[in-house]
């Protein structure tokens, strides 16, 4: 690994945070993610480990504590800006396949980021070549098969260039080989300088590709560790 990449790029300062009508709370997280890291985040059914993505994510705001990206304030980005820094894979890609097809899930959002067409073109045709999408080019992403969908998720996510990735259950639904192919991929982007955070209840898969355990209990860190 390429020791200038594993800097600090998402930190966690003393974060609390409480569904209204919910008794579940996420308690006094303290957490810096690395660049070039590859972080698995385990724990029971309803522990907070979605939670969390979506408080790194500010999808929700926390009750209380900081959460810094890449040196900044999140309360100082937008949506957004948080968004390409840092990509999140829902466990169902579904939710967020919206293109009329498969290439155009890449360009829109690079052209809407003010990326010219040609250049979004050119790495949007790179990306469905790594991820075996090409011969999938203009079919209708909704009509994939759940591997497929994944992997455009995952492309279209990477076409951000982001800091980071947040991978919720990405394993699921997965044949063997495509298992495999995700283990590269990961190692592979870890390499390139990118963080990745892995939510998996899937321990085998964390233990083996994880440089990093995290383990959440009740909204708490109980274990950090390798
Ligand atoms: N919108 C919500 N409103 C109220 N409570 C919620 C909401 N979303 C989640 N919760 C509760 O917060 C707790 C933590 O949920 P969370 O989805 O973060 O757990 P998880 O570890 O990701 O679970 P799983 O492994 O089942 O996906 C659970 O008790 C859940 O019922």
């Amino acid at each position: 690994m390429n020791g200038a990449s594993m800097e600090s790029y998402i930190k966690l300062t003393g974060i609390s945070y409480g569904y209204p009508r919910s008794r579940f709370v996420l308690k006094d997280i303290n957490l810096s993610l690395n660049r070039g890291e590859i972080v698995g985040i385990t724990g029971e059914n309803g522990s907070g480990k979605t939670t969390l993505g979506k408080i790194i994510m500010g999808i929700l705001m926390p009750d209380s504590g900081n959460v810094e990206i890449d040196g900044v304030d999140g309360k100082n980005l937008k949506l957004c800006e948080r968004g390409f820094k840092i990509g999140y894979a829902f466990q169902n890609p579904d939710r967020q396949l919206f293109a009329a097809n498969v290439q155009d899930e890449i360009i829109f959002p690079l052209e809407i980021k003010g990326v010219d067409k040609t250049t979004a073109s050119e790495r949007a045709a790179a990306l469905l070549e790594r991820f075996e999408l090409s011969h999938l080019k203009e079919r209708v992403p909704m009509r994939l098969s759940r591997g497929e969908k994944q992997r455009l998720v995952l492309a279209a996510t990477l076409a951000q260039e982001p800091g980071f990735l947040i991978l919720d259950e990405p394993a699921t639904g997965l044949d063997r080989d495509r298992k495999k192919a995700l283990y590269q991929l990961m190692e592979e982007l870890a390499q390139e300088g990118i963080g990745l955070a892995v939510i998996s209840h899937d321990l085998q898969f964390i233990e083996h590709h994880a440089n990093r355990i995290i383990r959440l209990e009740n909204g708490k860190v109980v274990d950090d560790g390798c």
